[in-house]
């Protein structure tokens, strides 16, 4: 890899662009096991949400016209014609005027009444009278027909992640099952002699596998589903078998570890090996993260990320959460906020940088101090509340300056 021919974040984007085209696939699902899922179609909603006009008070379904000018000292003196009953037709109207009929909340609206007066603001003279001491306007304390959602109306768009208040409105309109993006498989492949098994004890020059639980827990946040190989030592016959594989099962491999010019370094060959075109990135100017390679072998997107476990945590979600996130149609709007840098900081120019940061709040401002950590450790996440990213074109942050933070 030649530092002078990485391409920057965007430029590597283009080239996935320029080389794949991916089409998210769909499955049914029932709304309760849609939460997080990306809806595949637009929903259209084929009803008025309500239905019928609905009352939000308990009180008395009126003309406001009248009570218009009633007061404590000079009630509407009204004529009682019954209730309605919950989840029930009104079984008569009310006429102009002086008429009220008795509304739970939630009940339906009589014909003939335009409002509700709640039950606080009223007084009951004898069995067929009621007063009425507040003067409200027309539309008070009621929902119209198709309020809250209305017929032909496209009440979730394509491309969504479904959230509660999106399972309510598709219950709301009696839609019980759904289209919804196909998760991609996503392979990971942890490589290197001196990864060991989490389960265990590491000799020493040995460490346990960090990459492939971070990464695999990072694409299940992100939709997809993981396909974990474990660690596969450096020979690259094993290797090859292992990737081979996982190209057949998977829509994206991950190799982790191996990205750089060390001689066990040997995803390069692994990948060219397969099938071509091959290798078609080499470096991505990006801090941490520079030794990312992104392949292509039998129509498939393999990356080689960097064996560092921030570096690759980092590559995972700058380049391949691109990628899963195209597979399921989903563009992901995040709004960061923005933050005081609390000290001076000197970045890499020309590279795009990424740097963890906890959060803190002083009298006017949220607070964003950085956590130095190299790529080759990795609590620095763990104990960090969110990232900032450095453009490529800046030399550094100063003390007080204004930053974006992408929460975790
Ligand atoms: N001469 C150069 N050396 C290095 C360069 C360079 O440009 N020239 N780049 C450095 C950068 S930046 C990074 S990042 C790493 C990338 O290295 P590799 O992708 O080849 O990864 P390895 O050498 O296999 O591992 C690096 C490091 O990470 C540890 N590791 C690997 N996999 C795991 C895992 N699954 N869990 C936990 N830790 C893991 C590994 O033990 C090494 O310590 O190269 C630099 N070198
Ligand atoms: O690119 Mo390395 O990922 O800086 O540590």
């Amino acid at each position: 890899m030649n530092l002078f021919d990485v391409l920057s974040v965007e430029e590597a984007k283009k080239a996935i662009d320029d080389y794949f085209k991916f089409y998210p696939k769909s499955e049914k699902v029932n709304i309760l096991d849609s939460m997080g899922r990306i809806i595949y179609e637009d929903i259209v909603s084929e009803m008025n949400v309500p239905h019928f006009r609905r009352s939000t008070v308990d009180g008395y379904a009126v003309n406001s016209k009248d009570i218009r000018g009633a007061s404590e000292s000079i009630p509407a003196i009204m004529e009682y014609k019954g209730e309605v009953l919950m989840g029930r037709e009104p079984t008569s109207s009310i006429e102009f005027p002086g008429e009220c009929i008795y509304v739970p909340t939630g009940g339906m609206i009589p014909d003939g009444a335009d409002s509700v007066v709640m039950v606080e603001y009223s007084e009951k003279l004898d069995e067929n009278t009621i007063l009425i001491n507040k003067s409200i306007p027309h539309g008070e304390n009621l929902v119209e027909i198709g309020e809250d959602i209305e017929v032909g109306e496209v009440i979730i768009k394509r491309g969504r992640k479904l959230r509660p208040y999106e399972i309510g409105v598709l219950s709301s309109l009696g839609i019980m099952d759904i289209q919804v993006s196909k998760r991609p498989k996503v392979a990971i492949i942890s490589t290197g002699d001196e990864i060991v098994n989490p389960k265990e004890e590491p000799s020493l020059g040995e460490v346990r596998d960090i990459n492939s639980y971070l990464i695999e827990s990072s694409i299940v946040e992100d939709g997809g589903i993981p396909i974990n190989y474990g660690v596969v030592k450096d020979d690259i016959e094993d290797l090859k078998d292992t990737v081979d594989d996982a190209i057949c099962k998977a829509d994206i491999v991950l190799i982790s570890g191996g990205s750089s010019v060390g001689k066990k370094d040997m995803t390069i060959d692994v990948i060219n090996s397969l099938g071509k075109p091959g290798v078609f990135v080499h470096g991505i100017s990006i801090k941490p993260g520079k030794p990312t390679i992104i392949g292509k072998v039998k129509d498939k997107i393999v990356f080689g990320l960097p064996g560092h476990p921030l570096s690759a945590a980092i590559v995972y979600k700058v380049m391949v959460k691109y990628c899963i996130d195209k597979l399921l149609g989903f563009e992901e709007k995040d709004y960061p906020i923005v933050c005081k840098f609390s000290t001076n900081y000197h970045s890499a120019k020309g590279r795009e940088e990424y740097l963890p940061v906890t959060l803190s709040q002083d009298l006017d401002n949220i607070v964003a101090t950085p956590i130095f950590s190299k790529s080759g450790l990795i609590s620095g996440f763990s104990k960090a509340d969110g990232i900032m990213k450095i453009d490529k074109n800046l030399e550094g942050i100063v003390e007080g300056e204004n930053v974006l933070v992408y929460k975790f």
